[in-house]
């Protein structure tokens, strides 16, 4: 079962798509990086899963249902936290509870009791980090099946980053639940996220396992002078290196058919930055869509 699945899914503002043709699935239970540079279309791609933005063409399926259907489903966690800066945390959590039938308040209350996040603190008086939690905290307390977060590791510090990131595989565990999280920064994503979804320019380029995808791709290094020969019988996906050394991100896990190159593993930063520096480039046939609806 997807928990997220979109077909044929564009929006368009006046004369600018800000998201074209993006047919993507996560799996549910998987904890997926929706990962691109600044106005790729990620916070439009998530709008549209949350059902607070209506497509101009194609669809979204949330666990097989279309998104406006999905209600209490989903969580959504937007870029700017919105939380009323001027409620303690205790108000945050008792307008939460009035508002979201499967509100799980217990939870919510031990999950801030064990960070220190103190309940009567106004929320305008916490740290970036702790507002992020409790953000987090609420969401997770309406006991969503799939929670979607725009940035959230945004503007916080390492550490911060670190503890959200636990907080995040820590609920997953715990409850099952899919995650979809937009990111800048890929290098921590690393060991959170187990699926990868990149957009770029409004069209999806890579969607897939993490582990799966990275398998499949090397880095090539040697002679820059016989790197067009090589590029012609490889799957390049970019190419860099600065006088007699050249390197090459291929898709392809075989050894280099020429002697004089060799191969390593790709990071998932580099693999990523390889498809965003080529916009042409995609690691598709895409993900198992389930059967026309
Ligand atoms: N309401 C709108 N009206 C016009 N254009 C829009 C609107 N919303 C988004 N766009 C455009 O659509 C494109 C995608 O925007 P989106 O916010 O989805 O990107 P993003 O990947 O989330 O970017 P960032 O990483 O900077 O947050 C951008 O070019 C943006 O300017």
């Amino acid at each position: 079962m997807n928990a997220l699945e979109t077909t044929g899914l564009g929006m368009r503002h006046r004369r600018t798509w800000a998201l074209r043709d993006c047919s993507v699935a996560v799996p549910a239970g998987r904890v997926a990086a929706l990962v691109g540079p600044n106005g790729a279309g990620k916070t439009t791609l998530l709008r549209l899963a949350v059902g607070l933005l209506t497509p101009t063409t194609g669809q979204v399926r949330i666990f097989g249902r279309p998104a406006r259907e999905s209600g209490e489903r989903t969580a959504f966690v937007a870029q700017n936290k919105p939380l009323y800066t001027g409620f303690r945390v205790s108000e945050m959590l008792r307008f939460g509870r009035g508002l979201n039938p499967r509100w799980d308040d217990a939870a919510a209350r031990r999950r801030l009791t064990e960070l220190g996040i103190p309940l009567d603190r106004r929320i305008g008086r916490l740290s970036g980090g702790q507002r992020t939690q409790v953000a987090l905290t609420v969401a997770l307390a309406k006991r969503p099946d799939l929670l979607m977060l725009d940035e959230p590791l945004a503007d916080l510090d390492p550490l911060a980053r670190d503890d959200v990131a636990r907080g995040l595989m820590g609920a997953v565990a715990e409850t099952g639940l899919t995650v979809l999280l937009s990111s800048h920064v890929v290098s921590e994503l690393e060991g959170v996220c187990d699926w990868l979804v990149v957009v770029n320019g409004g069209r999806v380029q890579v969607s897939g396992d993490i582990d799966e995808l990275m398998a499949r791709h090397s880095l090539l290094t040697g002679p820059a002078e016989t790197a067009d020969a090589l590029a012609a019988r490889l799957p390049v996906v970019s190419r860099s290196g600065a006088g007699r050394q050249a390197t090459l991100l291929v898709r392809d896990d075989a050894p280099p058919p020429d002697p004089r190159w060799s191969a390593r593993p790709v990071t998932l930063e580099e693999m990523v930055l390889a498809y965003l520096r080529t916009p042409d480039a995609a690691a598709l046939p895409r993900p198992a869509l389930s059967p026309a609806h």
